[in-house]
């Protein structure tokens, strides 16, 4: 059976793809942009060579994916000529936010990681032969299997605006040069209910960067906005069980905004990114003990994405052992340790000239594979999460960063057997503090009535604001 499909695995037969249908395809997509500001492939390779829906239906979605498709994804092909993988698991839909933005291009262009990991993985993995066979230059992280898998099978769902639409355009453009093996579906769009549909994960990574002079409370209200009408959007279409990860800043509490309006996604699905500090952490504590940062574990950051979070140096690990027992200089520890963990993002700012894009993109990665694969036995991972029933006393019903584990089923569990001592206490009061001024900043936005903001901007500071 032939079928329309975005891509190829490697080594699958191109049928039908005359460069005329091509130009056909991309034409009839800029055609209807001005209707749905959405160009996409719609057609699910997987369930059709699965023979469903019927012969006659498929061909019938095929035709009209080939008139939607952006480019290339409208290709046909035959997919049961691949010889590589006779599996294919069900298409996971990965929408992503600001995909126009720096962040967004990392994560979806990013070669190095992938290709390092990779490497450490071939030696226990039983594709190998299949793995040596797909080009190590194909390298999107997620559509090249780092997160998923080799047989696992994307579809890219990226959302814009008006004012960067062109730009979406551009990086659907380079998608298509990239011939990733596992990228069967690209759509671009500027209305989160269409970008969102049936979503597995979204990545919210879109937001307004705070401006010279902008008062917090402002980006807080802004930005809130947008987190508002996302989290509604994804209330509205996104599947019920989608994963949902918050980077735009202040992500915390975007993430609480968004958890407010979609009471039909458990609030337990939504995360706020503080991976990166964690992996900021890991590798100031490797640095110090002159060790490879692979050695660090138990690594948490508590509390709120910015100046005050509070990466524990109590529970975490070097080698298995507590890190206080390899690093015995306290005064390191509770002062140059924390801070520069708290203001790293800032210092980057300062030499970069913008705010860290390609390290975010791998932490978003490692935030991805936390949940889909099991934590190594007595580790675990951080992530901003709701707080409800937490058993360390924190103040239930914001989004705080703390310890998780995953059976790898794309949920999490707080790991309990973690000490927490005076200093660390006072530090994580700090940070639930600011989480609590800010949720009142926004209130209005969280359906708990009026807003009522005293930060001032010292208070409350992303890393990027030292
Ligand atoms: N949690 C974390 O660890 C980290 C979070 N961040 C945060 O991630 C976010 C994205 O960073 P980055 O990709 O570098 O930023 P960019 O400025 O490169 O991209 C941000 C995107 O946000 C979109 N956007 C949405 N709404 C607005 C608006 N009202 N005004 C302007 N732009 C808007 C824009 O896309 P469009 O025009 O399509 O809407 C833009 O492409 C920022 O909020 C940043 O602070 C950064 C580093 C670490
Ligand atoms: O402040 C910012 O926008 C950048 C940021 O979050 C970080 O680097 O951790």
């Amino acid at each position: 059976m032939e079928i329309s499909s975005a891509r190829a695995p490697a080594g699958s037969r191109l049928l039908a793809t005359p460069l005329g249908a091509h130009a056909a395809c991309r034409r009839s997509g800029q055609l209807l942009r001005p209707r749905r500001h959405t160009v996409r492939c719609s057609v699910d390779a997987t369930r059709q060579a699965q023979g469903i829906p019927s012969a006659v239906a498929a061909e019938a979605e095929a035709a009209e994916a080939r008139k939607r498709a952006f480019g290339v994804f409208c290709t046909t092909y035959d997919l049961k000529a691949d010889e590589k993988t006779k599996s294919w698991k069900k298409m996971v839909n990965i929408a992503v936010s600001g995909a126009a933005g720096m962040i967004s291009n990392h994560l979806l262009f990013q070669s190095y990681r992938f290709i390092l990991s990779s490497h450490f993985s071939l030696a226990n993995l039983e594709k190998k032969k299949l793995l040596s066979t797909i080009h190590f230059d194909t390298n999107f992280q997620i559509a090249a299997g780092e997160v998923f898998g080799l047989d696992q099978p994307i579809a890219l769902r990226l959302l814009g605006s008006e004012r960067s639409f062109q730009a979406l355009e551009g990086v659907a453009m380079e998608l298509e040069d990239s011939l990733y093996p596992l990228l069967r579906e690209v759509s671009i769009g500027i209305d989160p209910y269409e970008v969102f549909e049936d979503a597995d994960w979204a990545l919210l990574i879109g937001a307004k960067p705070r401006g010279p002079g902008m008062e917090r409370a402002a980006l807080l209200d802004i930005n809130g906005q947008i987190f508002a009408e996302q989290g509604k959007a994804l209330n509205a279409v996104a599947s019920k069980n989608v994963k949902v990860i918050v980077v735009g800043n202040p992500c915390n509490t975007n993430a609480l905004i968004c958890i407010k309006n979609a009471p039909n996604i458990p609030a337990k699905n939504f995360h706020a990114l503080t991976r990166l500090d964690e992996n900021r952490a890991k590798c100031q504590l490797a640095l110090k003990a002159g060790v490879f940062y692979d050695r660090v574990s138990n690594m948490t950051i508590w509390g709120n994405h910015s100046t005050t979070q509070v990466p524990d140096f109590l529970n975490a690990k070097i080698d298995g052992r507590p890190v206080k027992e390899v690093i015995k200089d306290t005064k390191w520890l509770e002062e140059e340790f924390t801070l520069t963990v708290q203001k790293r993002g800032g210092v980057l700012i300062e030499k970069w000239g913008r705010s860290s894009a390609a390290s975010t993109a791998v932490s978003i990665v490692d935030a991805m594979k936390s949940l889909v694969t099991p934590t190594p036995e007595g580790d675990w991972f951080s992530s901003g999460v709701y707080t409800t029933g937490n058993p360390y006393g924190i103040a239930e019903d914001i989004v705080f960063s703390m310890p998780c584990r995953s059976k790898g089923d794309g949920d999490y569990e707080l790991a309990t057997d973690v000490e927490i001592d005076d200093f660390l206490w006072e530090r994580i009061k700090k940070t639930e503090a600011e989480l609590l001024a800010e949720k009142k900043c926004v209130a209005h936005l969280t359906g708990d009535g009026i807003a009522f903001c005293d930060l001032v901007n010292e208070d409350t500071m992303l890393p990027g604001e030292m």
